[in-house]
């Protein structure tokens, strides 16, 4: 059978980019999505917006839901300080094998720790498991109607503290209405919307960027 679209994605990593270089890993991965087909990673517009969050965060633990190819993984890992970690969770094991080789690619699969499963069954197991206190940012980019439960989980699970950040892809394009609802509406989230464009397009998304207050 042919190669996946994940598949062609590693190839243009392997073909394109350098070897722990995580700049040219995702350039290889933005040209191939943008001139040769498109993929649902965050992109470079977004990519910008995520880079400038994380820089101002500086996280020494960052949650990631939805991991897909590995491309915003490895745009957070690579503007990790030395002892700072990324956990990113993937449902999909097809998707999984192929970010893990991305990430490894970029040189940073000692940042980063991907778990395979439902963000639903490994929120709670995360202090256990991970010896995780609580996360200092956590990006959503999962199935958009599980961004509320999941936020109500990490709450419940005592995962977030004052001042964790929350960044939410895609709370236009396709859309995360309960999700802007909940956090715009609720006093323990200060919310900020950042306008750009969905991935590799001119299509109107963005990112919401919002403050847990504790
Ligand atoms: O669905 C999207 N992303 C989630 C994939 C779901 C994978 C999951 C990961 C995981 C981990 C843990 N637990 C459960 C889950 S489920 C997504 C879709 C579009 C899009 C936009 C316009 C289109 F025309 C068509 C697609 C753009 C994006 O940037 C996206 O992120
Ligand atoms: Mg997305």
């Amino acid at each position: 059978t042919g190669s996946s679209r994940p598949q062609r994605m590693l190839k243009a990593v392997q073909k394109n980019a350098t070897k722990g270089d995580p700049k040219s890993v995702i350039s290889a991965i933005d040209s191939y999505c943008r001139h040769k087909e498109w993929a649902m990673n965050v992109g470079d517009d977004k990519g910008l917006i995520l880079d400038s969050v994380l820089t101002e965060v500086n996280p020494s633990t960052a949650l990631e839901l939805g991991t897909y190819c590995g491309y915003s993984s490895v745009r957070i890992a690579r503007l990790l300080s030395p002892d700072s970690k990324l956990i990113t969770i993937e449902f999909n094991p097809a998707f999984a094998i192929i970010a893990r080789q991305i990430i490894a690619y970029a040189g940073l699969q000692d940042k980063v720790t991907l778990v395979e499963g439902a963000s639903g069954d490994l929120i709670p197991k995360m202090k256990e498991q991970f010896g995780i206190k609580s996360f200092d940012f956590v990006f959503l980019d999962h199935w958009k109607d599980r961004y509320v439960p999941d936020t109500k989980l990490l709450e419940d699970c005592g995962l977030l503290k004052k001042g964790t950040v929350l960044l939410a892809d895609n709370v236009i394009c396709p859309g995360a209405p309960e999700y802007l609802q909940y956090v715009r509406n609720n006093p323990r989230y200060e919310s900020r919307y950042y306008p750009s464009n969905l991935e590799y397009t001119k299509v109107e998304d963005g990112l919401e960027k919002s403050v847990f207050l504790g």
